[in-house]
């Protein structure tokens, strides 16, 4: 039996430059975990099945599973023999904007990696695990990064200072592909390079005035209820206050113990899931 932890990423910045041939968009953003996290393990089986046991209503137990696909080519690449059960206690609330799906998938790159003795290396596992979804070489890392291309070309920056996080979803589901659609490309100036910048140097008031998400207008556009959380957000005390990811999840971040206590108890007035959590990173 291997355990691994899945943790959520938050978006510090996400700028979308331009729509590419492929149909994806070239973005770059800074990308950070947190400690939210799904928890998986991984069992051998002798009868050559993938088997995906968890409790969560919502989280699909067959080949739709990001973390059976990741389990299926992983086998099918190493020539791999036995079937594997994956048994995840999923807390990264789904459909979020937190990569909860892909943070799934990356842990059963490095679990079966784990499991199965192959010695792969994260960049070998991170290069392979680009084929099912863009999210996921930066899961397969964790930490902070600022990833470009459609998201899968990652560079490594330290950890942002210590800061608290409150996350609040409203009660939506929001689908990646159909914010991307209705996305027009490349309006705001980008700000990565600048976010990695300030999160190199450790200096908070810069995190604050650089964090910025593209798609932010496009959810809040389709879903206003995701606008006026981010502004309950801000006049509620957070630094600032913004969308993860697609969304529907916003975040603020706060650098005091007790504001963070006051923004989750602010939030939980208006929103069902609240979580207050720290930067991993
Ligand atoms: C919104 C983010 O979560 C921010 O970190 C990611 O950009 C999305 O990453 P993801 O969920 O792993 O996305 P994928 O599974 O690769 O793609 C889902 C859909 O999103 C769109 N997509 C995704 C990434 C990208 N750079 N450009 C896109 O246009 C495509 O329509 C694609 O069909
Ligand atoms: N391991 C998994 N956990 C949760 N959802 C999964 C998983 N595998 C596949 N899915 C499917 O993927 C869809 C998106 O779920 P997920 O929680 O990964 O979204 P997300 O956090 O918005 O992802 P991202 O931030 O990468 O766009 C869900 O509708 C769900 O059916």
């Amino acid at each position: 039996m291997h355990f691994e932890t899945a943790p959520a990423k938050i978006n510090l910045t996400l700028d979308t430059l331009y729509k590419r041939d492929d149909g994806y968009h070239e973005v770059s953003m800074v990308m950070t975990t947190v400690d939210l996290n799904d928890q998986l393990s991984f069992e051998k089986r002798d009868d050559h099945k993938i088997v995906i046991i968890s409790e969560h209503q919502f989280v699909p137990t067959d080949q739709r599973n990001l973390a059976y696909q990741a389990a299926e080519l992983m086998r099918k690449t190493y020539r791999i023999q036995e079937g594997v059960t994956i048994t995840i206690e999923k807390n990264i609330p789904i459909a979020a904007g937190l990569a909860g799906g892909s943070s799934d998938a990356a842990a059963t790159f490095r679990g079966m990696n784990v499991l199965f003795e192959l010695e792969r290396s994260l960049d070998e596992l991170a290069e392979l695990s680009k084929q099912l979804g863009s999210d996921i070489p930066f899961c397969v890392y964790g930490g902070t990064a600022l990833a470009t291309g459609r998201g899968e070309k990652i560079r490594h920056l330290p950890k942002p200072l210590n800061a608290w996080v409150i996350l609040a979803k409203p009660s939506i589901s929001v689908s990646t592909r159909t914010i991307y659609t209705a996305l027009n490309p490349g309006q705001q100036a980008p700000a990565s390079n600048d976010m990695a910048e300030a999160v190199t140097a450790g200096d908070y008031q810069k995190i604050i005035d650089t964090m910025k998400n593209d798609l932010e207008v496009v959810t809040c556009e389709k879903y206003p209820e995701v606008k006026k959380l981010i502004d309950n957000m801000a006049a509620s005390g957070a630094d600032k206050a913004m969308m993860s990811g697609s969304g529907p999840t916003v975040f603020g971040l706060v650098q005091k113990e007790r504001q963070a206590i006051h923004l989750y108890n602010a939030l939980r007035g208006c929103c069902n899931e609240v979580y207050r959590v720290r930067l991993l990173g």
